[in-house]
């Protein structure tokens, strides 16, 4: 891999690129141009971000993340082997879809699928199941979730305990929850997610916290501080929520990373993944930025595919660290190949949609992006 980088670094001059779009396939220039934007350099694509030097700059112990993302990717994809059994690869839940939202879940949870995992449940609401389900026959959707207005008040705790009683059953053989997809914010529903919240931290099951889960963690922190295998990605305002409620304050960027470095901090070491332009990692003992250019389309759910994609990440870079094969927080790890991974994925889809790109074009170039970043 190192060869391979120090290869596409000689790559950031225009004569040599000439050379390239002569010599190589489009699926092979397609890779460089990521390589080269992962270590920082200039396409005729753009975008180097500043920001994310002096945040590299600031960091103590973290590597310098925008040359190392795609090796990480690399490194912690597992091997596609004949010895292997169903189920190796990963089992991701997403705990999410409501009467409102039922295309956050599914985006999420077959991103999970289409990026590697083996499987990929949803729960969600008896709404939003059947729809759910229309979607794909490849999603193994449980119709369990409440919300108030389908029950009475006197059903309420029979039925919560129903509902918690059956994701226990599934629990322990999950590798990662994605929490909060499309959840919607009804209070009994709300309520029942943060029993089976409770539950998967009691069986360090680790849990990546999106969507409406940030807005139910925002007011009850107690359900993710002080767990290392808590995952937070915020956008610009779930992120704003979130500095305000932990640090009373609002959102500084002119001191994002120290900031960042806090808040994680201030919830007692989760891994908090700050989404826009940048996206900015932290545990609170270290921080790094992706900045791979990735699309100016900002049509709603790509959030969505990044949770499912950092779900599969963190469980892979989990097992590279029993292993003892990496010697970083996985939660990091699995944040850094998520973001590079769906910024990669939705460049190439930008690509080829141009303004009509939508997430679900992305999560069709994900197997794409990866074959082309780690081919097999
Ligand atoms: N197709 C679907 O079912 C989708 C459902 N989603 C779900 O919708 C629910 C609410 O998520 P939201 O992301 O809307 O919640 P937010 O609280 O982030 O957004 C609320 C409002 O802020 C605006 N906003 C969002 N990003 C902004 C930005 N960068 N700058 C300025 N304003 C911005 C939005 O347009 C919206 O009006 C979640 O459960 C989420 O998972 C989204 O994931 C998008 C796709
Ligand atoms: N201004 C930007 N420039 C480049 N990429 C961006 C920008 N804003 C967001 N992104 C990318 O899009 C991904 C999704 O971020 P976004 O802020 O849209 O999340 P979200 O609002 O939660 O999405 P969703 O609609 O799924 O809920 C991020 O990982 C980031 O890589
Ligand atoms: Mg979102």
């Amino acid at each position: 891999m190192c060869i391979k980088l120090v290869i596409f670094i000689l790559s950031d001059s225009s004569e040599f690129r000439d050379n390239l779009k002569l010599a190589y396939s489009a699926a092979v220039s397609r890779r460089q141009q990521f390589l080269i934007r992962c270590l920082g350099g200039s396409t005729e694509k753009k975008n180097f971000n500043f920001q994310s030097i002096r945040m590299q700059s600031v960091m103590s112990s973290g590597p310098s993340l925008e040359a190392e993302s795609v090796s990480i990717l690399t490194s912690i994809i597992p091997g596609l082997e004949s010895t292997k059994h169903k189920g190796q690869a990963g089992k991701i839940a997403v705990v999410g879809g409501c009467r409102e939202y039922t295309g956050a879940p599914y985006f999420s949870a077959i991103s999970a699928l289409k990026i590697g995992a083996d499987l990929s449940h949803v729960f969600c609401t008896k709404d939003a199941a059947p729809v759910i389900k229309s979607y794909s026959p490849e999603l193994i959707v449980h119709p369990i979730l409440e919300e108030s207005y389908s029950i009475r008040d006197d059903e309420k705790s029979s039925i919560s305990a129903k509902v918690i009683a059956e994701v226990e059953k599934w629990m322990e053989r999950f590798d990662c929850l994605v929490v909060g997809p499309g959840l919607g914010r009804d209070p009994f529903l709300l309520d029942c997610v943060s029993h089976i919240m409770k539950h998967a931290r009691e069986r360090n099951v680790p849990m990546v916290i999106d969507g409406d889960g940030l807005y139910l963690v925002t007011n009850c922190l107690d359900l993710v501080s002080g767990y290392p295998l808590a995952v937070l990605t915020p956008n610009v305002n779930e992120y704003k929520r979130l500095v305000q409620k932990v640090l009373s304050s609002e959102v500084n960027d002119e001191n994002g990373t120290d900031q960042l470095l806090s808040l994680a901090k201030g919830i007692g070491g989760v891994t908090i993944l700050r989404k826009g332009k940048s996206d900015f990692v932290s545990d609170g003992k270290t921080a790094c930025a992706v900045s791979i250019y990735g699309s100016p389309r900002r049509c709603g759910g790509q959030g969505d595919i990044l949770s499912g994609s950092v779900a599969v990440f963190l469980s892979w870079a989990r097992q590279c660290a029993a292993k003892g094969e990496v010697s970083m927080n996985p939660t990091i790890l699995g944040c850094v190949a998520g973001s590079a991974l769906l910024r990669y994925a939705a460049s190439m889809a930008f690509d080829k949609k141009k303004r009509s790109t939508l997430t679900g074009d992305i999560i069709e170039c994900l197997g794409r992006s990866l074959q082309e970043i780690c081919p097999v």
